[in-house]
């Protein structure tokens, strides 16, 4: 059956370290280098947020992704430091893993099936993406 897909596109701005409990000071310089920095560092995020609509059925309304994304990640996230966000709290703050993590925050609160692809762009040269499983 076709689909139509739209990406909507988000920003907010936050802070990160990339560290662990798990390593010792030395292993976290040797694995994150300067992003190891114990002052922590910035980027203006984007995150693209892609859903697909079957043509039988009806698009998730702009409005409300807007608000989804709005209050379940910009505002959760924006101005803020990602390292003390409680589901961090033994997670590096690695693009993969924030790519991950807004997936597991917005799917619940979209109709079912509708989000294939999140995308966050974290610096001019990392883009991370998660999409959903194509089904068998
Ligand atoms: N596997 C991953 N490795 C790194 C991640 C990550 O999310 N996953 N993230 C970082 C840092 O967050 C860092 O801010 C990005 O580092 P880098 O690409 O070095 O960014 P710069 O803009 O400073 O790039 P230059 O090439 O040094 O100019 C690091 N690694
Ligand atoms: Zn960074």
């Amino acid at each position: 059956m076709a689909h139509t897909t739209i990406t909507r596109r988000y920003r907010f701005c936050a802070a990160h370290r990339l560290h662990t409990e798990h390593l010792s000071a030395e292993e976290n310089w040797a694995a994150f280098g300067k992003c190891n920095n114990p002052n922590g560092h910035g980027h203006n995020y984007i995150v693209l947020v892609t859903v697909s609509t079957p043509e039988t059925e009806k698009a998730v309304d702009l409005a409300r992704l807007d608000r989804i994304v709005g209050e379940r990640i910009v505002t959760r996230f924006d101005h803020h430091d990602l390292n003390q966000d409680p589901e961090f709290a033994d997670r590096t703050t690695t693009g993969e893993n924030l790519v991950l993590l807004i997936w597991d925050l917005l799917a619940p609160h979209l109709p079912e099936g509708q989000l294939k692809k999140v995308g966050v762009i974290e610096t001019r040269d990392n883009y991370f993406e998660y999409a959903a499983p194509s089904p068998v």
